[in-house]
Formats: C-alpha cells, structure tokens, sequence
C-alpha cells in the first residue's frame, strides 16, 4: 500500500527507484554447545571464505572509485582474515570448547580488541582494533546468514535509507547509482544534507521514522523540492511525479542559459555569485554551474578524506589545483573546521556534552599550532598561483582572531627568510558565525579584510537550536527578525570600514533570503554550485533600490519568520521585473 511520508526537504530534484537500506543489521546469536566440531569449523572455514572473496570485490570497487590509497584498508582485513593468530585461535576454542563459532568468533575478537585498545602508546597499533571489529562483522554476518549493507557494492540505481548519513557516509555514495538518499534524523544545514546539493543528488532528512516504514527493494519516490517521501508509489503517484522531474529539468535548463552571463540586477548593479567547494573534485561543477569566484572551501574534508594529517605539500597541491581551477577569480579558503559534527579518526577528541560548543575549528587550530601552521604554510605558498582569500572559522572574540593573525604573519616571515613566493597581500577575514562576534562586528570590521556569514551556525547559535536536530528544526529560522537584524548589523559595519561582506551559509543560496540580503547590500553569495543559476535568474529581475523598502519592513514591522517569507514572496511578485 502506497505511503507518504514527510521530512524536511534537504536536497532539490526528484528520483525514484527502489530503496537500499543502509543500517546496521541484527548480528545477535545465542551461545551453544556443538556435538559435531568439525562440522562447526567448517561452518567458520565457509564463512571465512565467503568473507574474503567479498573483500576482494570490494577492494576492486574501492580502488576504482576512490584510489589505491583507500582501498588498502581492505588488505588489512584479509590480513586478519588470513592470520592463524586470529582465525586459527577460533578454530581452536570451536574445538577445545566444543562452542558454536559465533561465540568463539565473538570470544577471540574481544580478547584482540581488547589488546590492542590497550597499546594506548601505539597509536598505528590502537587503530587495528577498528580493522578487527570490521572483520569480525563481516564473517559474523556469514555465519548468521544476514546480509551487511555494501554500499560499495551497488551495481543498480537505488535510494539509500538510513538513520543518518555521516559525512563520510556520504562522500562515499556513487552518484551513478545512489539517485536520492532519505534519512530518519537531520537538518538542512548538517554536512550531509549540504554534501548532497554538492554531488546534486535529492535528498530529504529528518522523516524520523523512514528506516521502519521502507523495506528493502520498496519503489520509492523521492521529491526533494517539498520533502515528501512516497513509499510503494501507485501508477498515478509515479506518472505525476515523472511530469514533477520534467518540469524541474525544463527550468534548470532556462537557468542554465545564464552560466556565462555576470550577474547584474534590474537596476544595473553587480554582485557576485560564488560557489561553496569541499574538495578540487567539485570545480567540475562549480565551472559548469557559472561561479565567480569560490566563497568558501571546506579544507576540513581535506582533513577527513585522509587516512593521517595531511602533509603541508598534500595540501599545496590541493589549494594550488583550486586556485588554477579558478583562474584568477578569488577563492576563499577555511582553515580547517574539524569539531561538531565533523570527525577525524586519526584525532580523537575527547567526548563531549555539546561537541558544537566545544572543541572546534578555530579553537583547535589555536590549540595544535603544529596542525594549524602547516596549514597555513600550504595556504601561503599556494597564495602565488591565485587570487587567495584566508577565512578563520568560529571566531568568538577579537584576541582569537588577533592571534590567528600573528600565527600566519610569522609563518609568512619564516617563508620570506627561506626565499619562498607567496602573496604579501592576501586578504584575511573570518566567519561570521559566532553571536558574539556578530554583536561586535563594528570592532571586528576596523581589523579583518572581509566577512563571510555562516548562516548555518549563526542560526543555531542565536537560536540555541542544532542544526542537526529535526526536533528543533523549526528554530531555524532565517527571516526571523533576530536573525535579520544580525545580519544587516555585521553588513552595515563592513560598510562603514571599507570591507566586504559575503555569506557562505544555506541562506545565501535560499530564493526567500535573497531579495533581502540584496537590499541589505551583501557582496558576495556563495552557495552549493547547484543553487547559483537559480539565485542570479532571480537577481536579473529585483531592483535593489526598491528591496529596501522591504527590508526596512522586514527588520522593524514583521514579527516572525513566517510573516517575512510570505512578505517576501509577495513582494517579489509584485515588483518581479
Ligand atoms: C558556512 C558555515 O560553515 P559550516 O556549515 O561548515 O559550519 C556556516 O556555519 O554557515
Ligand atoms: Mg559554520
């Protein structure tokens, strides 16, 4: 029977196919005692085998799509799998304990887990204990006859179902065959949802309940645009959706029409419209999508994207490829923004209450100057292929921002001592995204060269609502008049020293908060690259002098979120040029 389901509209785009479940699957057993031992090792000998001709294909599979780097991991596993200590060691206890080989399996990879967590000055060695935990699931999954989820191994177009996606989940995901994902928990803001518009796949968060109402092979029907998730579609449900994708193809392809064009508004005035990157593989769409310039690269998924620290020159490839990409058009580069929702497995960090309030970003950097000085040395040394832009995430008070500062003017004296080229004159500013800062913006103006707004945190900062929480979702709210009011106050004070302001936040490439950041004067809009043809059509029709008018009523007459968009949407309609 044909179900619909809500969630909260993370990704545009409509797809329908039929549903993989990504979660983690029943590996529970009882312990028994067996008469025919020989029978049991075989049992294990067979689930061993099975085990390692799956890690073959996938380590085939993972060699193509992600490099030969990544795809060592698997050869850990067969290590394991290959190894007497280990396997011969269950072997051994099915025998001499006559138990099934769940439970000696289960026995013998605690006592390994166990040791090696415990090599806690071995940090290579600590790390194998993960490898173990990996393997064991594996041949447990056979012996137990239950299927683990491969996502490398989808050969077919699906929709993925999951409880939630991590970051990392999600740069795994092969666009060729994953056409949409759907997930119980999220918001619009968290990295997942913010990587799916990157690789332009539907995606809807936040359903709660998605993982129990989909089985496994369930046609299901993804629409991106208003959130809603149809499961077991009918014959009509599909037809109307398929005209849905038409027409949502039809209209990109009129805005498509504007990727070689300036964005310029009604009245005649520039502004530029930048892209949001992670990583060098997305200039391909940022290109394709017509950016003029790149308001915000995410270095930390340099960082996660890496099996250790990245070295200094891993790095400057990484930036100098971004910055030729861009041919001369500025790109604005983040230090590193580890912390929140976003992890490191090779730097752990201490469990925390509100790890968004916590150890992050800026706060780490200042802390591991080892880490945040051989970054600054590769952003530096790529300065000389581009027009370079330095950002500073999470700065609180101005003391962060002044020693981040001092930190890269001796990395670029020591630079200048070895004879090393790099652009004197590169611009630093930092993240609007920390209330405080906000409040004080007029101050932060008269030191920084620019502001980018990160909407994103400044939102569930102000509003003390995570972003990644679909029960506090509703707190996001960016036409609320609080919200409004910060943002005209940060651009306002930029003005006043001379300074640029930009927004790398979601709101910068949401049609509703345009109108009035257009009024409100913001420079620069940087968005994921497939919002930007979107938010210049729309520009290429508002008279900025007239959006003043609304942003005034806006800020000082609405009282809601909700007011300001509908104010917004009828004002766009009657002054639409
Ligand atoms: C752009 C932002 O940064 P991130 O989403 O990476 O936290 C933001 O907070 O708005
Ligand atoms: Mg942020």
């Amino acid at each position: 029977m044909t179900k619909t389901l809500k969630g909260i509209a993370a990704s545009d785009g409509f797809a329908t196919a039929p549903a993989y479940l990504l979660v983690e699957p029943n590996l529970s057993f009882k312990k028994t005692s067996v008469s025919d031992v020989a029978a049991e090792v075989q049992r294990l000998q067979a689930a061993i085998k099975k085990s390692d001709d799956e890690l073959t294909t996938i380590r085939d599979i993972a060699k193509n799509s992600l490099g030969e780097e990544e795809a060592q991991v698997f050869d850990a596993h067969k290590m394991i799998l290959a190894d007497p200590e280990f396997t011969g060691e269950v072997e051994k206890q099915i025998k001499e304990n006559a138990v099934n080989a769940e439970q000696a399996l289960k026995d013998v990879a605690d006592k390994f887990i166990a040791m090696f967590e415990a090599m806690t000055d071995n940090k290579y060695m600590q790390e194998r204990a993960a490898d173990v935990r990996d393997v064991t699931k594996r041949v447990m999954s056979h012996l137990l006859g239950v299927e683990l989820p491969n996502p490398a191994l989808i050969d077919h177009e699906v929709v993925i179902v999951a409880h939630d996606l991590t970051p990392s989940d999600t740069a795994q995901l092969n666009k060729k065959y994953v056409k949409a994902f759907v997930t119980d928990v999220g918001g619009r803001t968290a990295h997942s949802a913010i990587m799916a518009r990157s690789l332009e796949i539907p995606a809807i968060v936040g359903t709660d309940t998605v993982t129990t109402d989909i089985k496994a092979n369930d046609t299901v029907i993804i629409d991106g645009v208003d959130g809603d998730v149809v499961i077991n579609p009918s014959d009509d449900d599909i037809q109307h959706y398929k005209q849905l994708a038409q027409d949502y193809a039809a209209e990109k392809a009129e805005w498509a029409k504007l990727k070689d064009a300036a964005t310029i508004t009604a009245d005649g005035k520039h502004f530029d419209i930048a892209a949001n990157i992670g990583t060098p593989k997305d200039l391909t769409g940022v290109i394709a999508n017509g950016a003029e310039a790149i308001g915000l690269y995410r270095t930390e998924f340099l960082y996660m994207d890496s099996a250790e620290l990245p070295t200094e020159e891993d790095q400057f490839e990484a930036y100098k490829e971004v910055l030729e990409g861009m041919a001369g058009k500025p790109v604005v580069v983040r230090t590193m923004d580890i912390g929140g929702d976003k992890h490191l497995p090779y730097l752990p960090l201490p469990e925390e209450m509100n790890p968004f309030l916590g150890y992050r970003a800026i706060r780490i950097s200042l802390d591991r100057q080892d880490i945040f000085r051989t970054q600054l040395r590769a952003l530096l040394r790529a300065s000389a292929f581009g027009q370079l832009r330095i950002m500073f995430p999470m700065i609180g008070t101005l003391q962060e921002f002044r020693k981040a500062k001092a930190i890269l003017l001796e990395e670029m004296d020591k630079l200048k001592a070895e004879g090393v080229d790099y652009d004197a004159n590169v611009q630093v500013g930092i993240m609007m995204e920390v209330p405080a800062a906000a409040v004080l913006a007029d101050q932060f103006a008269k030191e920084v060269d620019f502001f980018s707004i990160g909407t994103n945190d400044l939102i569930q900062y102000t509003m003390a609502a995570d972003r990644g929480n679909d029960r506090v979702s509703y707190l996001y709210q960016p036409y609320n008049p609080s919200i409004l009011r910060l943002i005209k106050y940060v651009i306002d004070s930029a003005h006043k020293e001379g300074k640029w302001v930009g927004m790398c936040g979601e709101a910068a490439g949401d049609p509703v908060m345009t109108p009035l950041l257009m009024g409100m004067g913001l420079d620069e809009y940087s968005m994921s690259a497939t919002s930007i043809l979107k938010v210049r059509s729309l520009m290429k029709h508002l008279n900025t002098e007239e959006l003043k008018s609304l942003v005034d009523q806006a800020v000082n007459v609405s009282l809601t979120n909700d007011d300001n968009k509908k104010l917004v949407s009828e004002f766009v309609e009657a002054h639409k040029h």
